[in-house]
């Protein structure tokens, strides 16, 4: 049964049809990779299923409930969360402070002036930086982590809304391999143990390749493939489409999948 649905999607602006009559589906527990190269709508659907885009064809809904007519942050209220391409923290607050804000937003009040800011959900916030292995870590100030642990702390804002659904914007942009894996191995992690779903988009066809249980390809607003990336890579359709772009998908050794540039 699948948790996201979206069924003739379609966005135009002015002549271009950014995205076009797509349709695919987001299952618990699943982690879904939407690749396809520049200007092929992979922002335009992602903003359309957070809410920041109204389509002008189609359906999303989320546990059968349409999303097409709701606000962001109703959107994000029934379980819809995302993470940005830069990640989106207050580098002027701690770690767990960070943490803290996010998990008074998700409950809808505004703070309460009564209780010291210190200790407002603290626990709770504790909780989920134990989650990211970032609890060592809870009360420096964001402005000197090393990138890869704010892109931890990231997810840990994301987690406080409880999320049903996790979009991810490249969440990999600009970090070295080793941190990229690391980054991807916690999400995989999180989306196993919470039963969670992650649609993300992708650069990177390492990670794609490496951490996606299942890919959906776009070029010019068209969904062309669909599958396990293994069917995915072998696809002459995603071939073609990647063929002058500068990047080609090559096997380095049997069952061992990798993007090589070409020079
Ligand atoms: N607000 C807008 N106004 C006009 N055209 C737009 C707008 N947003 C996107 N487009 C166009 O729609 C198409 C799809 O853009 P989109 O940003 O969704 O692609 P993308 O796959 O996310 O690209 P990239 O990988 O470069 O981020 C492009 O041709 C783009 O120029």
């Amino acid at each position: 049964m699948s948790l996201l649905t979206v069924q003739g999607l379609g966005k135009s602006f002015g002549g271009v049809k950014a995205v076009d009559g797509i349709s695919f589906e987001v299952a618990p527990g699943e982690l879904l990779a939407l690749i396809g190269p520049n200007g092929a709508g992979k922002s335009t659907t992602f903003n359309m299923v957070n809410g920041q885009i109204k389509p002008n064809t189609g359906s999303i809904t989320l546990g059968g409930r349409e999303l097409t007519d709701l606000k962001p942050r109703e959107i994000w209220r029934l379980g819809v969360g995302r993470t940005f391409q830069i990640a989106e923290t207050f580098s002027s607050l701690t770690v767990v402070e960070n943490v803290q804000m996010a998990l008074i937003s998700a409950d809808g009040r505004l703070f309460s002036l009564w209780r010291k800011a210190a200790e407002h959900k603290r626990a709770e916030a504790l909780a989920l930086l134990n989650q990211v292995g970032m609890a060592a870590q809870a009360d420096r100030p964001c402005s000197v982590l090393a990138y890869g642990d704010v892109k931890r702390v990231e997810l840990a804002i994301a987690m406080a809304n409880d999320p049903k659904l996790l979009l991810m914007d490249e969440p990999t942009a600009g970090m070295a391999p080793k941190e990229r894996n690391e980054l991807m191995a916690l999400t995989k992690r999180l989306v196993v143990e919470r039963g969670m779903a992650v649609l993300f988009t992708e650069h990177s066809m390492d990670v794609v390749f490496a951490y996606a249980d299942r890919m959906i390809v776009l070029a010019r607003g068209r969904l062309i493939a669909e599958g396990q990336p293994a069917e995915i890579r072998d696809h002459p359709k995603v071939q073609e489409v990647y063929f002058g772009s500068g990047k080609t998908f090559e096997k380095k050794t049997p069952g061992t999948p990798s993007l090589q540039e070409a020079a």
